[in-house]
């Protein structure tokens, strides 16, 4: 694996995530792998968990890690090509990147959408540049349109809580929240866990308000509806995230309905376990009484993203061996 954007960088989903699942029972038997070799992580935006699961996970491997927070560290950044630099940024990411690349054996970058312009964003120049000019393998610590180590660990933790024979019933379910955010989280996971449908995994489902559909991109053969109650029914997996609107660029349109998680919306389901990605705003996107009940995945999910980074680190580090 050379890079690792979108779930188009994996061949096999069961595959990958066994091989995670494994890691997760035996966590240093690759200790050698990632011996004398260093990874840089790079953070235009915060992060709790990214941060500290895939540290975690290269430490596993035996990598040395560095963090550099961009945003509040480096020097403000040019992204534009064919521009005189006599404003406020200082440094090309031709050069930052390819400079890091000179440091690092392996690269990760997050950084998130503006949400101005969808073409901007939906573009994912930044991080086309920083693969193109560090000149190593790159890991996405969440773009502006996806967030692959989530959604991969999302997979792995639905695998892990599912011991039925029957396909399990999966339902992204659009939440409220205060604020526009990006749409990088549910695009990710929509399209990891229709290919997951694709590859007979799993039934999956999305609901939303009028107006929050998802780029169709992202979306293909998955269940659409705007009827909440209805997507809850029989669901064994409620993933709960707020997007901002992805046809109306960026924007926030007021639900009259109730999208709350709660209990008695989680008594349609079928004993649904709830997921998000966090951090997740109490009592706004997702009621209190879910989260600190027995149905909440939510730290389980959180923990498990060390075992999503891992293995793709450790499949990056093979590669790295193949290719010397
Ligand atoms: N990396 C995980 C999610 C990041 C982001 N959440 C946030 O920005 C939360 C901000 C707030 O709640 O104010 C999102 O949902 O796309
Ligand atoms: N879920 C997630 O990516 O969390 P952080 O933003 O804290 O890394």
């Amino acid at each position: 694996m050379k890079q690792f954007f979108s779930v188009a960088d994996v061949a096999d989903l069961s595959n990958i995530v066994d091989e995670a699942l494994r890691l997760k029972s035996n966590p240093f038997a690759y200790e050698h792998l990632g011996k004398r070799k260093t990874l840089g992580l790079v953070f235009l935006n915060p992060s709790l968990r990214t941060r500290l699961s895939t540290q975690k996970a290269a430490i596993h491997l035996g990598m040395d890690v560095m963090v550099m927070n961009m945003d509040k560290d480096g020097w403000a950044l040019e992204t534009r090509d064919g521009i005189a630099m006599n404003g406020t940024t200082v440094e090309h990411i031709r050069e930052a990147a390819a400079v890091m690349g000179q440091y690092c054996d392996i690269l990760g970058i997050r950084s998130f959408p503006k949400l101005e312009d969808r073409d901007v964003d939906y573009g994912e120049d930044l991080f086309r540049k920083f693969i193109a000019f560090c000149g190593v393998p790159v890991v996405s610590l969440e773009s502006a349109t996806r967030h692959p180590l989530q959604s991969l660990t999302d997979l792995i933790t639905i695998r892990e809580h599912w011991h039925q024979p029957r396909k399990p019933k999966v339902v992204m379910a659009w939440a409220p929240h205060v604020k526009a955010l990006p749409q990088a989280v549910p695009n990710s996971f929509a399209e990891w866990m229709s290919r997951a449908q694709a590859e007979g995994l799993m039934d999956f489902t999305i609901a939303h308000p009028p107006g929050y559909s998802l780029s169709e991109q992202f979306t293909q053969g998955a269940t659409m509806t705007n009827l909440l109650d209805e997507a809850l029914e029989g669901a064994d997996f409620v993933y709960v995230k707020n997007w901002s609107s992805y046809e109306d660029y960026g924007k926030v349109q007021h639900i009259s309905e109730s999208w709350m998680l709660d209990h008695a919306k989680l008594a349609l389901t079928n004993q649904a376990k709830v997921m998000h990605c966090l951090p997740v705003r109490r009592d706004v996107e997702l009621a209190s009484e879910v989260l600190d009940g027995p149905h909440s995945l939510v730290i389980q999910e959180a923990g498990n993203r060390v075992w999503g980074a891992q293995v793709v680190l450790k499949r990056m580090l093979e590669q790295l061996l193949l290719d010397k």
